[in-house]
């Protein structure tokens, strides 16, 4: 199962060149627990054969030899579990240094529509906790295990030699009843864990809406009720919580209570024996204390069952955001034509298979140069002609072309530098102005930002602010008027260099001065490119060739 997975996300190579420290970090771990167990097991022969020797119940000791073993298991332990530590430690983390910048890369390769669904839905931030999660799965599971494992199948073995019937008297049921620990740990924490995974995000979504809407949820005098949901909502995963530290306690429980079988089982079958001659007191001595080391190691088990659950319910959540890319969506790496000009023909798009389309047979061209103006009423699909234009969408059936070639068949980043969007909501950062600007274009001077405020009418707007340039935009830009926000976010879009320009209401929020302004500025800048201005109207338009009304157009389709 675990390395299923981990094929799936490294390749063979990445995986041998760690497989050493791996490796040697396991065998550092058994040795730790073996000399452990070693220490215990001396300890009792030692303590039993000078009390025996004590009583004249046995002949002469050798002090020396089990005295000078115990300081050098002390000492192996302390030094093995020191490396172990350190290496396995260094190694996992390396390891999800690794898998967090390709589960992040294959996001990014994933289509823009998306990632907005992400980004809305805290996909990302649980994301982010999952993958910190996945370090359990070797460290707090599959090493543990094969540890214990490891030690158990020695402890067998030396019982075996030395005392087989306490294998069937005292070690099976112990290991019977460990394996029902098991059980309870791993199924009860998958089960749980499934369900908080999806409660956390829901609970998140809940709080930041609120918190969004607080003004209209007081004004609706709905607050009490909001918080109420919230209440409810964090009471059920206080109690899925609760639900785990029981079923976390019960397979504690469990696993002590078969670790302390076995120590039990083997005094009392043990005793019982001595005096048939067939086990030495000292040797059931170290009998008994090993197997209370064995019981000290299996305490690790249910825990590490339970972390099981939760890595793989992580495991699967990691996967299904970040899948591998589909074989047939290798990027495309034509070169941009000469001429920008824009078909779309035949053209049916439904958002989702169960939705009306949006589009049926639609047609529409721009020649290379051209300036279009789309207008026509709030929801007939203008933005979303826009989104196909611009590949972050896909026709059920019909063309997109540029240039006479498929908008899809062109690099995402080659897309990206030749076609700029101006959405109806930009986005700013909180960062200053020209930190906003300068995502654009990286090396532009502040004489270009200047420039390029003025152009979009915000030259009195700088020439008012304090600290110019390095004025401080709060998130969301909640320190600005609409208008200025996208007057900025216009001015970021003319530090670019486009072939296609595509402005969904340019001139939304501006009054009629600052639209006289950016009207004359983007006229200037939009000399030259094929350029498609969606609108409500069809008055308040920069200068174009041509209007279309989606309306008609989708009508006559
Ligand atoms: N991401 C989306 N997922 C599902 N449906 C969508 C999505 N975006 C838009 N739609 C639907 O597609 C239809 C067209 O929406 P679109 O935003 O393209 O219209 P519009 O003409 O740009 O409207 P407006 O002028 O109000 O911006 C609407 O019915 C809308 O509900």
């Amino acid at each position: 199962m675990i390395a299923g997975w981990l094929e799936r996300w490294f390749d063979r190579g990445e995986l041998r060149r760690r497989l050493v420290a791996l490796i040697l970090g396991q065998a550092l771990l058994v040795l730790a627990l073996f000399s452990g167990l070693a220490l215990l097991a001396l300890s009792g022969y030692f303590i039993l054969a000078s009390g025996l020797a004590g009583l004249g119940l046995i002949g002469m000791i050798n002090i020396f030899t089990p005295g000078a073993a115990i300081r050098l298991a002390a000492l192996t332990r302390t030094v093995a579990r020191y490396g172990e530590r350190l290496i396995t430690h260094a190694t996992t983390l390396d390891l999800l240094t690794a898998l967090r910048m390709k589960v992040f890369g294959r996001l990014l390769e994933r289509p823009e529509l998306e990632l907005e669904g992400l980004r809305r839905g805290d996909a990302l931030s649980r994301l982010t906790a999952d993958v910190d999660t996945l370090d359990h799965l070797y460290l707090g599971v599959a090493q543990p295990a094969l540890g214990v494992l490891s030690i158990s199948l020695l402890v067998a073995t030396v019982l075996w030699m030395t005392a087989p019937e306490l294998l069937g008297l005292a070690l099976l049921p112990a290991v019977v009843l460990l394996g029902l620990a098991l059980i309870v740990a791993y199924r009860g924490a998958r089960r749980l864990s499934r369900r908080q995974g999806l409660d956390y995000p829901a609970l998140r979504g809940l709080v930041t809406q609120g918190l969004e809407a607080r003004l209209e949820l007081r004004a609706l005098g709905l607050m009490d009720d909001f918080v109420e949901r919230i209440d409810a909502r964090s009471r059920a995963l206080i109690g899925r919580g609760v639900k785990l530290a029981r079923v976390d306690a019960i397979a504690q429980g469990l696993g002590q209570l078969a670790g302390l079988s076995a120590v039990w089982l083997a005094l009392c079958f043990g005793l019982s024996t001595l005096g048939s001659g067939e086990l030495a007191g000292p040797m059931l001595g170290a009998i008994v204390l090993g197997l209370f080391g064995l019981a000290e190691a299996w305490l690790q088990l249910p825990g590490a069952f339970r972390r099981l659950g939760q890595s793989l319910v992580a495991a699967d959540r990691v996967q299904a955001l970040a899948p591998e890319p589909a074989k047939d969506s290798e990027p495309g790496s034509l070169a941009w034509p000469a001429r920008s000009s824009i078909e779309l023909r035949s053209i049916r798009f439904a958002w989702a298979p169960h939705q009306p389309p949006v589009f049926s047979d639609l047609d529409l061209e721009l020649q290379a140069g051209e300036r279009l103006a789309l207008v026509g009423p709030s929801g007939l699909g203008k933005t979303t002609l826009a989104r196909l234009i611009l590949g972050q969408v896909r026709p059920q059936r019909g063309s997109v072309r540029i240039g006479g070639l498929d908008v899809h068949a062109f690099d995402e980043s080659l897309r990206h530098r030749k076609m700029a969007y101006l959405p109806q909501t930009p986005v700013l950062f909180s960062d200053s102005l020209a930190g906003n600007l300068r995502l654009a274009r990286p090396d532009a001077s502040d004489a270009a930002l200047h420039q390029a405020l003025c152009s979009a009418g915000l030259g009195d707007f700088l020439d008012a602010l304090p600290r110019g340039l390095d004025t401080w935009l709060d998130e969301g830009a909640s320190n600005l008027s609409g208008g200025e926000a996208r007057r900025i976010a216009v001015a970021r879009l003319l530090l670019t260099e486009p072939e296609i320009v595509i402005l969904d209401e340019p001139l939304a929020s501006l009054d009629r001065d600052s639209m006289e302004r950016l009207r004359l500025g983007l006229g200037a800048w939009l000399r030259g490119r094929t350029c498609l201005i969606i609108s409500h109207q069809s008055e308040c338009l920069p200068p174009v060739d041509r209007v279309v009304d989606l309306a008609e157009l989708a009508v006559s389709a």
